[in-house]
Order: structure tokens, then C-alpha cells, then sequence
């Protein structure tokens, strides 16, 4: 079982785990995010939407340090980000199509979480091991350490760099499209693991193209339209409208409602064995 330092079952509003205030970023010379703000309350399940090139992933990088801010102000955890030293209580999972996973075994790529909990050069410890094999077991992957990564099928893999998050015993969990070029049968067991964990007190900001099985676990949603927010607030105002519905002039034009995405990788039964992903 993973443990998670501080157990919050509710959303509440005094806490929050991330507080965006007027962020501009400018990459390239050129402008990609404006006047950004957004709230997350400690607790919550949030939906970061948006039509491609919207600046979702820019705005991730931003809040996590990755990219620079030229005005405004980031906090995690009601610390401001020059400050925030706590990198292991972020899980971050990226964007799975941007990453190189040949050569990697399951158990390298899951142990490769633990890191920021090593010191220097010294060995993996007991807890090391049974954190992985614990996330492994949470995302219905027990048993698969010595499996290449190039051989699990795309919501596998999916679920193998969940497991990666959740060996740090992370506090917020932040997924770059997990659900972008998974099957249907992936895509509901990441939403079955992100459930739990929610109702154990996680927080999570989930990149979403489309809502999918996520849809009734989410607080919020904060669409991005060319860099600025254009919606935050209800998920069902995001939900139900099939997109050719959707206004010419709302935020939400161009975003997609994929009911049933196919994986053309998929050779694999992705389904989490029930009560092997709690
Ligand atoms: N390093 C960079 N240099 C210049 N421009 C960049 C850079 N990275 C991203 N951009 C531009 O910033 C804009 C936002 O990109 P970003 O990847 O944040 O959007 P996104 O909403 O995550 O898109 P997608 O859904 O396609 O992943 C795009 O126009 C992109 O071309």
C-alpha cells in the first residue's frame, strides 16, 4: 500500500496546492501564455484544457519550474516557487509520446521515481523497493519489472509512468495527457487508479484533450484558449457538448470529445485486475 504523507479526503478551500497569479511566458520571443491565473484547493481532482497549442504543457513547465516566468507569480503549496525546495511531493507524468522508453525496463523506468528520495550515489533501500512494487501493484503492473517498456502496450506504458509518479509518494500528481492514444479499457483504468488516490487525499492537475472516464471525478476544469484562460469553473459545461454544438465564439471551440479513442498500438488486455490497482 502507498502511503501519503498527509491524508486530505475533501477539497478545501483555505489550502491550496497550486495558486497561478498573472502568469506571462514568452518562448521562442514569442508570447504563449497571458495573464494566467488559477487556483487549485488541496484535495482536488483539475482538469487543465485546451485546444492544441493552447499552452497547456507551457503552463505546466511554468508551474513546475521548468520554463521561466517573465511576469507573475507561482506557489506550490503556499510557497513561492524560488522558494519551494519539496520537489518530491510533485509526481510529475509527461506527456508519454514525448519520451524515449527504449532500453528501459518497467522496474528502471518505476525506480527511476525514487530518486528524490536517495541520497547521492547510495544504494535503493528496502522502502525504494517496496514503494515500486507497491505502485506497480496500484496500476495493475505487479509482477512486470524485468518487462522492456517497448513491449507494454501505449495504455500500459501509461500506466507504468503513473507508477513512476506514485513510487515518490507524491501530494499532487500532475499528468500531461494521460489519456492521449490509449485504448478505452486503459483510459477507464487510469481513471479507476486516479479515483482512489483522489478519495485518499491526492491532489491532481490532469493536461485532458478530452474528458473521457475522467469526466465525473473532476472538480474544476480551466480551459486555455491561445495562451489566456477562457473557462474556469464546471466540468459539465465542458462535458456534454459534442463539439460541433459548441458556439463559434466559446472557449470551448477546439477541444475534442473522444468517446471511444483507439489505440493502433494496443495487443494487450489493458484492464486493471479488480483490486490489483488498490
Ligand atoms: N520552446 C518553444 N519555443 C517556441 N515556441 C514554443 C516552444 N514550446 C512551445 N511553443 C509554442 O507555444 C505554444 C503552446 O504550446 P504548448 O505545447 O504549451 O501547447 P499545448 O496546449 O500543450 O499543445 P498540445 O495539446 O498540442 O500539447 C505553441 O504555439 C507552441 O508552438
Amino acid at each position: 500500500m502507498l502511503t501519503h504523507p498527509a491524508p486530505r479526503p475533501q477539497p478545501t478551500e483555505t489550502t491550496s496546492v497550486v495558486e497561478v497569479a498573472g502568469v506571462t511566458v514568452r518562448l521562442g520571443g514569442q508570447p504563449v501564455l497571458h495573464d494566467v491565473s488559477l487556483r487549485q484547493p488541496t484535495g482536488s481532482l483539475l482538469a487543465l484544457m485546451g485546444a492544441n497549442g493552447s499552452g497547456k504543457t507551457t503552463l505546466v513547465r511554468a508551474l513546475l519550474g521548468l520554463v521561466p516566468v517573465e511576469h507573475g507569480s507561482v506557489s506550490l503549496f503556499g510557497t513561492p516557487l524560488r522558494r519551494f525546495r519539496s520537489w518530491s511531493w510533485i509526481g510529475y507524468v509527461p506527456q508519454r509520446s514525448s519520451l524515449t522508453l527504449r532500453n528501459a525496463t518497467v522496474g528502471e523506468v518505476v525506480m527511476s521515481g525514487r530518486l528524490g528520495h536517495r541520497r547521492p550515489f547510495s544504494l535503493r533501500s528496502r522502502r525504494d523497493r517496496e514503494q515500486v512494487g507497491a505502485a506497480l501493484e496500484r496500476v495493475g503492473l505487479a509482477g512486470r519489472e524485468r518487462d522492456e517498456m517497448t513491449h507494454l502496450s501505449g495504455g500500459q506504458q501509461q500506466r507504468a509512468l503513473i507508477a513512476r509518479a506514485l513510487a515518490a509518494e507524491p501530494r499532487l500528481l500532475v499528468m500531461d495527457e494521460p489519456l492521449a492514444g490509449v485504448d478505452a479499457a486503459s483510459q477507464h483504468a487510469v481513471a479507476d487508479v486516479l479515483r482512489d488516490l483522489v478519495a485518499e487525499g491526492l491532489s491532481a492537475m490532469v493536461v485532458l484533450h478530452e474528458l473521457g472516464p475522467l469526466a465525473p471525478l473532476l472538480d474544476r476544469a480551466v480551459v486555455l484558449t491561445e495562451g489566456r484562460v477562457s473557462h474556469d469553473g464546471a466540468v459539465s459545461a465542458v462535458d456534454c457538448t459534442p463539439e460541433h454544438e459548441i458556439h463559434e465564439t466559446s472557449p470551448l471551440r477546439g477541444l475534442t470529445f473522444l468517446e471511444h479513442p483507439v489505440d493502433p498500438d494496443h495487443h494487450h488486455d489493458d484492464r486493471v485486475p479488480r483490486g490489483g490497482a488498490s
